[in-house]
């Protein structure tokens, strides 16, 4: 996809996931979703990657949730289970491919938690967030992750951090969007060959399966 839907938009959760549904349908099996994100582990940098290894989906605390209402069987269970949704096998995949790309310090595991937006988070918000154990935050994914997760995909997902979070009061620093898009075109001379390496060897490693 180009660009995504956003809770903060106006889009009601299941709406935004909507176009996951669509890709299942018409026949696919693994969902690879990228963002932008925050960086809240101070171990990161503005352009690093982070694959994340699990969610924190502070939309979900409150009952808002993708799933949200009669559940659709013909996809999947109306209680499924969250365990392993990103795919350990596949993080690992990843990490080969990016050592591969002489790109291994770049590229760290952690965990993503999804807010609502628009605005981005206060500094006691975000001093939570890391308290919570969140390694970086943003404002998607985690609704589409679990509507693939509901349909049987196997995830990955990655955050592209381009901004370090202020968690201090006495920093003048600021973030705001312009930085998020500058990083974000940035970093597409790395993200584009990441991805295809990451394609071709899942699909390497289905044709050996079915061998
Ligand atoms: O759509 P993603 O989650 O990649 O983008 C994040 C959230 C907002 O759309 C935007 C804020 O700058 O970045
Ligand atoms: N919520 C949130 N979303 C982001 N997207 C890119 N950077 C950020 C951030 O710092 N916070």
């Amino acid at each position: 996809m180009q660009g995504r839907f956003h809770y903060y938009e106006g889009y009601p959760l299941w709406k935004c996931a909507m176009p996951v549904r669509v890709m299942r349908l018409l026949g696919a099996t693994h969902l690879i979703a990228s963002n932008a994100a925050g960086g809240l582990n101070k171990c990161y940098k503005v352009g690093d990657i982070m694959l994340i290894k699990d969610h924190i989906n502070m939309l979900g605390f409150g009952g808002n949730n993708p799933l949200r209402g009669p559940n659709e069987s013909r996809f999947g269970p109306r209680f499924p289970s969250m365990y392993g949704v990103y795919n350990k096998n596949i993080i690992q995949t990843a990490k080969r491919c990016a050592a591969e790309e002489g790109w291994g310090d770049m590229v760290h595991e952690g965990v993503y938690s999804c807010v609502g937006g628009p605005n981005f988070e206060t500094i006691a918000e975000l001093r939570m967030l890391e308290l919570l154990g969140a390694d970086a935050v943003g404002m998607s994914t985690a609704h589409e992750v679990i509507i693939a997760t509901h349909c049987g995909m196997t995830v990955l997902a990655f955050s592209l951090i381009t901004d370090m979070c202020i968690t201090d009061y006495e920093t003048d620093d600021d973030v705001n969007h312009e930085e998020v898009l500058s990083v974000g075109k940035k970093s597409e001379k790395v993200l584009k060959p990441f991805v295809t390496r990451i394609v071709d060897s899942i699909a390497n490693q289905l044709q050996s399966k079915s061998c």
